[in-house]
């Protein structure tokens, strides 16, 4: 467990303290994948440098398992910090040298002199990694996907039980980007480690996250599971990420219900529900009409889901309402259309 006590952080700029992440406390389980996504500015990064005390905290403690990092010498956060692997955005590679050798850089680093040992964990990390084949080649001569499993597999090297991720997909396209996500899905599932990353990216929190915090200037506005936060999202900025996430959930949002007859309602479906034909036999046994506006089929890390927005009319629209709610299916209601509206 990573815990935050009653932490803050503020910078001292000009002589003057700036406050950069209120007071807020916050746990992240062992093995989960944890999102935090902010604006730029917001404070993603010095929250996650604060796991690692990369950057010492204003006040409140930070403690991993039952060790208080905040109490710990030079020499004892060293040795804890081996616990923690960190990624960064531009990879951070030592440029002149090798694939390998910037793999086994951090094993070195902790002390490791077999060399025999050393060539059999660089081979073993470069193969989890899909790199063998370009050991002996240069950062220069590698993609950014390319690039990024490199920094994975230093990570790695040191068998972290934590995984820092600072915006590690933010400089890949789309494509890249979604190979990298689903290989720390791989490695969160396989090595059981607690992944930790920072976005600005709705969709890396939907394809990854078991969690997520959202920053907003300085505070944590929602935390909760990705679906909840995902499907109900609570506070003014997460819906902004949430609709960059779901453009077409968003123009659904926007469209002009108010000509629509009935009454104008979000269906959302989660795991098993997504799949099964209740919206077409609860029509038929209520002799409800519905009208589909808007809707989309997608995931949530591994959880199939899907949101409908449609118009329904009819004597037993409550009726309609409520079988769908007891199949588990939520509804919010948008809008009421006018001849609705008495
Ligand atoms: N070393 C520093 N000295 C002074 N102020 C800092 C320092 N690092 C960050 N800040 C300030 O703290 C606030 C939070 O910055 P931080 O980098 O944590 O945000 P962020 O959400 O990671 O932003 P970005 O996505 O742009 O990296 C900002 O106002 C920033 O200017």
């Amino acid at each position: 467990m990573i815990r935050f006590q009653d932490v803050r952080k503020s910078y001292r700029v000009d002589g003057r303290d700036v406050p950069a992440l209120q007071t807020f406390s916050l746990d992240i389980a062992d093995g989960e994948v944890f999102g935090i996504i902010g604006h730029s500015g917001a404070g993603k990064s010095t929250l996650i440098r604060l796991i690692n005390l990369l950057e010492r905290p204003s006040g409140g403690r930070i403690l991993i398992g039952d060790t208080d990092m905040t109490a710990l010498d030079e020499a004892a956060l060293r040795h804890e910090r081996q616990r923690i692997g960190m990624i960064f955005q531009h990879f951070n590679l030592l440029s002149s040298q090798t694939v390998a050798q910037n793999v086994a850089f951090p094993l070195r680093l902790a002390g490791e002199r077999n060399e025999a040992a050393i060539r059999q964990r660089v081979d073993e990390l470069l193969a989890r990694v899909g790199l063998t084949a370009h050991a002996d080649k240069y950062p220069s001569q590698l993609s950014g996907g390319q690039k990024q499993r490199v920094g994975i597999a230093r990570a790695l090297a040191n068998r972290p039980s934590i995984l820092l991720c600072d915006e590690a997909t933010s400089a890949l396209d789309p494509q890249t980007t979604a190979a990298v996500l689903d290989l720390l899905a791989e490695i969160n599932r396989e090595l059981k480690l607690t992944i930790v990353l920072i976005t600005h990216e709705m969709d890396v929190v939907r394809r990854v996250c078991d969690r997520v915090a959202v920053l907003d200037a300085g505070r944590i506005v929602e935390t909760g599971p990705v679906a909840d936060v995902f499907l109900h999202p609570q506070h003014a900025t997460t819906r902004r990420f949430v609709n960059e996430a779901l453009p077409e959930e968003a123009a659904g949002e926007q469209m002009p219900f108010a000509h629509v007859p009935g009454r104008i309602l979000r269906l959302s479906f989660r795991g098993e529900a997504t799949w099964t034909p209740a919206l077409g036999r609860v029509a038929r046994e209520t002799n409800v009409d519905f009208n589909i506006l808007a809707g989309r089929i997608d995931r949530i890390k591994d959880l199939p889901y899907g949101q409908l927005t449609l118009a329904m009319q009819g004597e037993r629209v409550d009726d309609a309402l409520a079988t769908l709610r007891d199949a588990g299916i939520e509804i919010e209601e948008l809008t009421l259309s006018p001849e609705n509206r008495a």
